[in-house]
């Protein structure tokens, strides 16, 4: 197995104005787990992703969808309980507000003891993040449980803070954060959107610092279209973003860049170079609705960088 993704997949209703005001929604399936793994998949890793959703009719069409853009669903195993959801809509200063529909999903009762058949020491690269730590003290467990043995069998652990103020507070994340970052070959934390909240600072140099102090081998640190700040022992590199054509919706960005980025370096790239790929990634993805609304192929982030001049 090349990428081992664990998380959330949701059902996703999507409108284009508040969610005050929207009585139309359009309907797919995204969250973060999801997000990545599709974009891993389509970029060419045998990717798995390692949940749990409901019983019900959204969890069974939740694994034709991820089966139907090449996910290995072996793992996705069904209930008990409910599949989890969430509307998303524009506030009104035009940014993503999202309302959740999944306490107590069938994915929150998720925890090592589910992880237990999957092959996880045969990982090359497991992506987890800070969405599904932040879902129940189980799913907390389970990321460690799952980044301690992908690591001790030599596999590289990515993890993605994506703090969430509806699921969990700053110091009880920073403290998740805190207690796994030694397990940690790469993390990725947004700036300033997980730094400010999980490292107190805004500046992607201090954000990518504050990872390397908490013991993660490396950091890249996104900065939305100002590109990536890549740290490791070695010193720092700009990265920068690849310009989207135009822009429909920002959702999933920073999980098709994770996806990419971890398909990349289980076929062996250079973290430079895995980075450049997941940018190329993140900025097609942005041209499509929702989280998985356009999923870039190896073929177009190869091309879409070729015609990207290197910095
Ligand atoms: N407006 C944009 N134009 C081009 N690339 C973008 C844009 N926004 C995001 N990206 C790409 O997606 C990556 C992740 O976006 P970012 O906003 O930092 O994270 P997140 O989506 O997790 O909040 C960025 O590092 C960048 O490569
Ligand atoms: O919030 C959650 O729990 C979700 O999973 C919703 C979204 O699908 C992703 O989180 C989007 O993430 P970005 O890549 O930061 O845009």
């Amino acid at each position: 197995m090349d990428v081992v993704v664990i998380g959330e997949p949701l059902v996703e209703f999507s409108a284009s104005v508040p969610l005050t005001e929207a009585d139309t929604f359009h309907l797919s399936f995204s969250g973060d787990a999801l997000n990545a793994a599709v974009a891993a998949a389509a970029a060419g890793a045998h990717t798995a992703l390692v949940t749990l959703v409901g019983d019900d009719e959204f969890g069974e069409r939740l694994i034709a969808f991820a089966r139907g853009h090449g996910v290995d669903t072996t793992w996705m195993t069904r209930g008990p309980g409910s599949t989890g959801a969430y509307a998303v809509g524009a506030d009104p200063s035009g940014e993503r507000a999202f309302a959740y529909l999944r306490a107590g999903s069938a994915a929150s009762r998720m925890g090592p003891a589910d992880l237990a058949r999957v092959p996880l020491a045969q990982a090359s690269v497991l992506v987890a993040g800070g969405i599904t730590a932040a879902l129940s003290p189980s799913c907390a467990q389970a990321v460690r449980y799952a980044a301690e043995t992908v690591g001790g069998a030599g596999g590289t652990v990515v993890y993605d803070p994506n703090f969430r103020s509806r699921l969990t507070t700053p110091p009880a994340a920073t403290r998740f954060l805190t207690d796994l970052a030694p397990h940690v070959d790469l993390l990725t934390p947004s700036c300033p959107g997980d730094s400010l909240p999980l490292l107190a600072t805004a500046d992607p140099r201090e954000a990518a610092l504050a990872c390397l102090r908490l013991g993660a081998r490396a950091a890249a640190v996104t900065r939305g279209p100002d590109g990536v700040l890549l740290a490791s022992p070695d010193g720092f590199e700009h990265v920068p973003a690849v310009p989207a054509t135009h822009i429909v919706d920002q959702t999933g960005a920073g999980d098709a860049f994770t996806g990419v980025l971890a398909a990349r370096l289980a076929g062996g790239d250079r973290l430079p170079d895995a980075v450049r790929a997941g940018t190329a990634a993140a900025a097609i993805s942005l041209t499509g609705r929702g989280g998985t609304g356009t999923v870039a192929t190896a073929e177009q982030i190869d091309r879409l960088l070729a015609a990207s001049p290197r910095p």
